[in-house]
């Protein structure tokens, strides 16, 4: 039995996201009732410390059973110390940490434990939001977009616009916001556009020790190589009809395209390819979106977001163009989807992760130790 305060109305949702590129955990609070956000709350970040950084690099690609026993203490550390610095939240959405994504093969693992973290928080925790989709026959990615949905409806948008989110790897999310419902026919089209800062991340860290390219600086001291760049895009998952979802490393073998590149000319011209990549998403949207909003770290990158408005015809601003915070969205997102869960409402639908229908997934774990 839910409290009376869980079953209907608002309720501020603490969530929590650690994303592909590896740099910590974001978490924010959302009071929302699952479909209406009726206001943002506080956010924080805890950052992966490099140590920590390399034990979960070191575990990427990694299943259950697989991973060592260093790795699982470790992230729900970083979620205790950061979920433990909020007050007044009545939920908890838990993303986990993303070790290896292969939804038509061994499926999706997010490492985290749910149960153990609602008992030391000793509030409901929400989690393991991907694998019920994967096991219908999704994607189980992205997730963000019937939060996306809420946001489009928040801000008031009246003509389809789409929202970029450039975290480790990129997603997109189209949206018509005259339909009442993100699960509506129409209402959505969603899917993941391609690598977004994670290889220009790894390559920092190989060739500079450094964790990205701050800013952009050295991509915006290269020239893009466009052979390379014309190599990657004949990529077929570019032509492939969405929705459709990719691991953190699916294209790593591409990248032995820069190799022979200077530092300065690889990350130029692996930044023209996170950029050239969303410009093929274009292709696969039901109609132009005349606004992109752009969410996640890859919005700082000023090379980045040039190249993006160099290439495509719609205006492109980072998210605070309306208000949103683009470096919380996906923790307001993963707090918004586990009042859905709660609810028993959906979080995904065939146009965001090509499920048969509509799932609500998810595990709702109680303080107590029980979970359904
Ligand atoms: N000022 C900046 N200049 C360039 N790149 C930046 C800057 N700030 C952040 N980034 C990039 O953004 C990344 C973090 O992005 P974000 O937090 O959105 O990723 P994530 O949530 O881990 O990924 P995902 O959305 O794939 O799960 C950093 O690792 C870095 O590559
Ligand atoms: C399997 C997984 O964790 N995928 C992430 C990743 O990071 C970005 C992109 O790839 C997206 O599909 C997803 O995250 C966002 C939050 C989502 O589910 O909407």
């Amino acid at each position: 039995m839910l409290k009376p305060g869980l079953k209907s109305g608002p309720v501020w949702a603490l969530g929590a996201m650690s994303g592909t590129s590896l740099d910590g955990v974001d978490a924010a609070m959302v009071q929302t009732d699952g479909e209406t956000i009726f206001a943002f709350g506080d956010s924080a970040y805890r950052a992966y410390s490099p140590t920590e950084e390399a034990v979960l690099r070191d575990a990427l690609g990694k299943w259950p059973g697989e991973v060592g026993q260093e790795v699982l203490p470790l992230v729900q550390q970083a979620h205790v110390d950061v979920l433990s610095r909020f007050e007044g939240a009545q939920i908890v959405g838990f993303h986990g940490q993303t070790l290896a994504h292969d939804p038509q093969g061994r499926g999706t693992h997010q490492l985290g434990d749910g149960e153990a973290l609602a008992m030391h928080l000793g509030l409901p925790v929400i989690w393991d939001f991907r694998s019920a989709d994967v096991r219908l026959g999704g994607e189980g990615a992205p997730l963000a977009p019937f939060f996306h949905f809420a946001c489009a409806k928040w801000m008031g948008a009246d003509r389809p616009l789409a929202f970029l989110n450039l975290g480790g790897v990129g997603n997109i999310t189209w949206i018509d916001p005259s339909r009442d419902r993100p699960d509506q026919n129409g209402a959505l089209l969603a899917f993941d556009t391609g690598p977004a800062n994670a290889p220009i991340n790894d390559l920092m860290m190989q060739r500079r020790g450094q964790p990205c390219d701050r800013d952009g600086a050295l991509a915006l001291q290269g020239t893009v190589a466009q052979g390379a760049l014309e190599l990657f895009l004949d990529e077929p998952y570019f032509r492939k009809i969405p929705p459709k979802s990719l691991d953190r490393d699916a294209f790593s073998d591409l990248y032995t395209l820069v190799h022979e590149l200077s530092d300065a000319d690889a990350a130029a011209t692996l930044t023209a390819m996170s950029a050239a990549a969303v410009l093929q998403a274009m292709e696969h949207c039901p109609s132009p979106p005349e606004r992109l909003l752009v969410c996640g770290g890859g919005r700082k990158n000023p090379v980045m977001m040039a190249m993006l408005r160099a290439a495509l015809d719609a205006v492109v601003d980072p998210v605070e163009a309306v208000g949103l915070d683009g470096d919380m969205l996906e923790a307001q997102a993963f707090g918004h989807l586990a009042v859905r869960v709660l609810r028993g409402l959906p979080t995904s639908c065939p146009a965001t992760t090509g499920v048969a229908a509509a799932v609500a997934g998810g595990t709702v774990s109680w303080p107590d130790g029980s979970s359904r």
